[in-house]
């Protein structure tokens, strides 16, 4: 078998905002809130304790806490629908303490995708601190979910156990060397986080550090029949011949790779906890080709053995588990010991809560084509889901990942105001989370951020939107690129965005150092928050405006040049 591949060492200093950032020793083991994820039933009674500071809403529902409402997130939220073409945004911010009005032309919903020309390597990506941070940030701060998930892989991990693979852009994972044979699996090693994927623990840190507690940092891995259906099969597959053939013919063999794997995910959902992770998500994906009776024996006492191991040394770790496709299984996933089991949509919410009994809280299941409707259909469908669901213990998901096709409709601020005049109750949060960015950070509406009560959120949509017609921005088109509506998105200042901001075409040469692109007229400024700011060393990267005559005309000419300065003067 060919030997694994070292882990990427990409250099991060030609990336982002990243220089001189002094990675963390070791794991900084967090403490997670002390009190006890309990079943669904008890937890009712100890509903009065509010959620705090200390611990996101996603965490409190699952510990089966009453909450204002149930958290949202999506999976496959970091990349798969942010595949518009190229669009430029302009933006206006008044900045409080300035009379300088501020620019952007960053559009984060442009931005994975400008991430994947530039990187267009999937492992470079993941395993890129800066990008993963970078990326894993991106729906967080459009749509303001309440789970930020690490952006990685399932099989991020295989090269570290000796197993190399790639993914290759339109085909999926790669494994290089099937694992078919008792040799091949024996050389198959255990897996030690820390020296194969501390980019991981670090963008993990990292993220826990930025979202605060505003959202769970949400870590995953990959269950061991998942996992080794890639290993034995090559890669995808249809119809699972391999690894079926492999239990039924040799099934010992795949025991031993299993048990492998369990041992490995088990370390590494411990190793994603130590450095911030606040919930892990354990994908099943491919559990359901199995039967019951051979689900039992091929996938559920790995999976019983990892939570055994995990709930040992971190008791108060939410697990999640899902499998998509499993309502043939549903009864079973529970065995498991985890704290949640997510359901896709081919199982009705409220049979699938009975099914699984009131020990577990449900994660789901809105069927990923409902947002190709309109906006009133996935309203109802996100109601129904949530009263089915019932008032613990749910947190609102996709049944699975976003499809591809999907391009969020984000257009415009006065549907989405419409939208929150009619729906009044708790739901229209959600519905917010899945219909409208988030509202911008700018320092002039930042009090209401972060609020969850749809009346802030309709009160700071309504000032942006005010902000907007007052500004009477012109619409642009990018040179070059199709034309279409410029939705009207107030968007942030990502500490990462001087490369996006780069891509979103203010700026046309590569930097020459860090900070320094090129030189033009339009006039930007970010600001480095302090904490990232230490990371990189001092300094601060601005683009400032200057000789602009009219703000038309920065943003005009926002496509084809501005100007990059790196000072060392003050923070703004
Ligand atoms: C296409 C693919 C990849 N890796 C994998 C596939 C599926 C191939 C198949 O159907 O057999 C394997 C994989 N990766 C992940 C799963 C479990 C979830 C699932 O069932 O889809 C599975 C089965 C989690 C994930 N894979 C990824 C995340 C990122 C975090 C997030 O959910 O946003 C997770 C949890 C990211 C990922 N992983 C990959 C890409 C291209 C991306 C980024 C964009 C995208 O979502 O398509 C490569």
């Amino acid at each position: 078998m060919a030997t694994a591949c070292p882990p990427l060492s990409l250099p991060s200093t030609s990336l982002l905002c990243s220089r001189g950032r002094s990675a963390r020793a070791g794991p900084a083991r967090r403490r997670l809130s002390a009190v006890r994820c309990s079943a669904v039933g008890e937890a009712v009674a100890e509903a009065a304790s509010a959620r705090t500071a200390e611990e996101p809403l996603l965490v409190s529902a699952i510990r089966g806490k009453k909450v204002e409402r149930p958290p949202v997130w999506l999976m496959r939220q970091a990349g798969r629908y942010m595949k518009a073409g190229p669009l430029l945004l302009p933006l206006h911010f008044a900045l409080e303490h300035s009379s300088v009005l501020t620019y952007c032309l960053y559009d984060p919903l442009q931005s994975y995708q400008l991430l994947c020309e530039r990187y267009p390597s999937f492992r470079e990506r993941s395993e890129n601190v800066d990008l993963v941070v970078e990326i894993s940030l991106q729906p967080w701060k459009v749509f303001k979910p309440d789970g930020v998930i690490l952006f990685s892989d399932i099989l991020t991990p295989l090269p570290g156990m000796n197993i190399p693979f790639d993914i290759v852009k339109g085909k999926g994972p790669v494994i290089y060397d099937p694992l078919r044979t008792a040799a091949a699996v024996n050389e198959v090693r255990e897996f030690v986080p820390e020296d194969w994927v501390p980019y991981v623990g670090q963008a993990l840190n990292l993220l826990r550090e930025e979202v605060k507690n505003e959202a769970a940092v949400l870590g995953f891995v990959g269950a061991p029949f998942t996992l080794a259906s890639y290993c034995v099969e090559g890669g995808s597959s249809k119809n699972f011949t391999m690894i079926k053939k492999m239990a039924f013919s040799e099934p010992t063999i795949l025991h031993n790779l299993l048990q492998k794997f369990t041992t490995s995910m088990s370390n590494y959902i411990k190793y994603q906890v130590d450095n911030g992770a606040q919930a892990v998500q354990i994908f099943d994906s491919w559990a359901t080709e199995l039967s019951p009776a051979d689900f039992e024996e091929f996938s559920l006492p790995y999976l019983k053995q990892i939570v055994d191991s995990v709930k040992e040394t971190h008791p108060d770790l939410p697990l999640i588990l899902y499998a998509s496709g499993s309502g043939g299984l549903l009864e079973r996933l529970p065995l498991t010991g985890v704290d949640v089991v997510s359901l896709d949509w081919t199982v009705d919410m409220a049979e699938g809560r009975k099914r699984l009994g009131s020990n577990v809280a449900v994660q789901g299941n809105v069927d990923p084509g409902v947002l190709f409707g309109s906006k009133e259909f996935i309203s109802k469908r996100i109601y129904d889901t949530v009263q089915k669901a019932g008032n613990v213990g749910h947190v609102l998901n996709l049944g699975h990942g976003i499809k591809w096709a999907v391009e969020f409709s984000i257009s415009g601020l006065t549907q989405v105001l419409e939208a929150s005049r009619h729906v009044e109750d708790r739901v229209s949060t959600n519905l917010f989370a899945f219909l409208s960015p988030a509202p911008t950070p700018s320092r002039t509406t930042s009090a209401a951020v972060g609020t969850t009560s749809s009346a802030a959120i309709s009160a700071q949509v309504a000032a942006i939107a005010r902000e907007i017609n007052a500004s009477q921005s012109p619409r642009l088109t990018p040179h070059g690129a199709r034309r279409r509506p410029v939705p009207e998105l107030l968007l942030f200042f990502s500490p990462h965005a001087r490369l996006l901001g780069r891509h979103g075409e203010i700026g046309g040469s590569e930097p020459a150092e860090d900070g320094v692109v090129g030189e033009g007229e339009a006039g930007w400024q970010r600001t480095v928050s302090p904490a990232r700011e230490e990371r990189s060393g001092g300094g601060q990267v601005t683009l400032e405006k200057e000789g602009l005559t009219s703000e038309k005309e920065a943003v005009r000419r926002g496509t084809a040049s501005a100007r990059w300065r790196r000072s060392t003067g003050s923070r703004s």
